[in-house]
């Protein structure tokens, strides 16, 4: 089971640089086993093109290493704590990709402003406060994980129905329900945040869309009563 959880992670990992996310060694995903409580995420700092299916690390909840040769992806405390969190969530992933990254820099949520958004994401997508010298000296990964948890606590939001979040200084995290969604959820955030950042720029008066709207596309792919492609 966790081998399979292992060639998973490995692929999704992979997908990063596929879909130009990533350059050098940045980003990592990760998923979970739910059942052992067991967290399988990429290795720290290996290029892309040299790592193999075997270098995966797997950890515990605390982040002690249960197997693996090489140390985990720094982020690592910051994914468990969001899977601590939200037990839906079954897959992380964190880039430094180009817009979405600009707009965490920037300290900006962004606006829900059209169906592309609303279709994967039913609301903003929240950027965190900036950390406190005292976080960023004790246990930074782990502090941050709280601080994106604490963003989504004070502003009401699900993390299930905005499955992503803009780090403030630091860059995106996305989830889903296994690695790969994830990777699709971190894909479709940066396309967010690049047609957001063109629509502010040739409208910057523009206002978010129609809260009836975004209802519509969210929930039609989204809960129980989802309807759309083949049913
Ligand atoms: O921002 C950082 C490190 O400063 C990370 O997010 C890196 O982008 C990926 O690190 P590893 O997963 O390779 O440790």
């Amino acid at each position: 089971m966790l081998e399979e959880l292992k060639e998973i992670v490995y692929k999704a990992n992979e997908m990063l640089p596929q879909y130009k996310m990533v350059t050098f060694t940045w980003g990592n995903v990760s998923g979970i086993d739910r059942d052992k409580n067991l967290v399988v995420i990429k290795p720290s700092g290996v290029p892309y093109e040299d790592m193999t299916v075997d270098d995966m690390v797997v950890v515990d909840m605390e982040g002690n290493i249960i197997e693996g040769n090489k140390a985990p992806s720094s982020d690592t405390p910051t994914h468990l704590e969001l899977y601590k969190a939200c037990r839906d969530i079954g897959g992380i992933v964190h880039t430094h990709s180009r817009y979405a990254t600009s707009w965490a820099q920037a300290c900006r949520s962004i606006p829900a402003l059209g169906t592309t958004h609303a279709d994967d994401f039913y609301g903003e997508i929240p950027c965190t406060r900036a950390m406190t010298d005292d976080e960023i000296n004790s246990e930074y990964e782990k502090e941050t994980g709280k601080v994106i948890i604490e963003t989504f606590q004070k502003k009401k939001i699900h993390m299930e129905d905005v499955p992503g979040v803009l780090v403030y200084s630091h860059g995106p995290f996305a989830w889903g329900k296994d690695p790969l969604a994830a990777v699709k959820k971190a894909i479709i955030l940066e396309e967010i945040a690049f047609m957001a950042e063109n629509t502010l720029l040739i409208n910057s008066q523009v206002q978010a869309m129609q809260p009836v709207l975004l209802k519509k596309h969210y929930f039609r792919k989204h809960g129980k009563n989802a309807y759309y492609g083949q049913g």
